[in-house]
């Protein structure tokens, strides 16, 4: 039996959309075995898929399709620590435990790097999947059948302070608002600033996060499904924070925090029910450099 540790991730990072994210110290754990059958098994409760849907297994059951190995079925246990549906990276964790899970059950076969090509292929886009593999703040382009990226390292003197809605937002839905075409000075806006979150966050350049955070492409669109999000950023900037975000496609709002700054997420917590967000999470999180962890064999 395979265990597996697999982090939560944070998408576009403001105007990296599609092609920025970092891993954040937020855990899946999927137990993977082969078994005559099919069996999943929540092993915290939560509510997932324990069908033939379910995102672990049908990603494992391709690989396995791919390599013209032929699938048994599969017994799968479930911690569900990334709440799912809320710009955390929920399902690309489970592409990456099906994809990483089933590799290995099968002796490696295949690459990392040919991993995070299926996986991207699976999503669509590489910024949340290939940090779920690597861990640290990756740049990445797919081009419909590679992805092109580099990982960093990033310091550990960074809080990410995920501020969660007590409701979901799809990625589906999320990116049905979005318009087809912008304006050229919208890309030029977010390039720039792309540009620069990326380099600041690796060099240390913390002052420039709060303009390098700033997005045209998708925040402007999606921040009227996400009520109470506008003022939330509000008083991440009022308490301190170098940056507010929508992480991923959303709803959770991500702060970026220096480490010194201890009590931002009591106080960003406080503020909410005063804000009549009663119901929302609040979880400080570290950089996760470490990426997806085959824990047992
Ligand atoms: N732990 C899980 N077990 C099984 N399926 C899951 C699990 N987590 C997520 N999923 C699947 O992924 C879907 C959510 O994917 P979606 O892309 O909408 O959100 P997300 O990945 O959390 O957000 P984002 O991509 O913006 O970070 C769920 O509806 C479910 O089908
Ligand atoms: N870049 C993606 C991340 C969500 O999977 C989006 O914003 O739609």
């Amino acid at each position: 039996m395979l265990k597996l540790r697999i982090p939560a991730t944070s998408a576009n990072i403001g105007p990296g959309f599609d092609s920025i994210g970092l891993a954040v110290g937020l855990y899946n754990y999927v137990t993977l075995e082969e078994y005559d059958g099919l069996a999943i098994e929540s092993l915290d409760g939560k509510e997932i898929p324990t069908d033939e849907t379910n995102l672990v297994y049908t990603t494992a059951k391709r690989l396995y399709e791919l390599c013209g190995v032929p699938f048994r079925g599969l017994k799968i246990g479930q911690i569900n620590n990334i709440p799912l549906t809320r710009g955390l990276g929920s399902s690309s964790a489970c592409v990456i435990a099906g994809l990483k899970g089933a590799n290995r059950l099968m002796g490696n076969p295949v690459s990392d790097d040919e991993l995070l090509n299926l996986a991207a292929g699976i999503e669509g886009h590489p910024d949340n999947s290939t940090p779920a593999l690597t861990g640290g703040l990756v740049t990445a382009v797919f081009d419909g059948k590679k992805v092109w990226y580099v990982k960093q390292e990033i310091k550990n003197d960074l809080r990410f302070v995920a501020i969660i809605p007590d409701f979901e937002l799809s990625t589906a839905k999320a990116r049905g608002v979005l318009p087809d075409t912008v304006p050229r000075r919208d890309g030029v806006f977010n390039l720039s600033r792309a540009a620069l979150m990326s380099v600041s966050l690796y060099s240390g350049n913390y002052h420039n996060l709060r303009v390098a955070a700033d997005d045209r492409l998708h925040q402007p669109y999606r921040m009227g499904l996400v009520k109470g999000g506008g003022e939330v950023m509000d008083a991440c900037f009022q308490l301190g924070a170098y940056a507010a975000y929508l992480s991923g496609a959303g709803p959770t709002i991500m702060a970026i925090v220096d480490a010194n700054l201890r009590d931002f997420g009591d106080c960003i917590a406080r503020r909410l029910p005063e804000l009549g967000l009663d119901g929302w999470q609040v979880h400080t999180l570290s950089i996760d450099n470490a990426g997806t962890v085959i824990e047992r064999v």
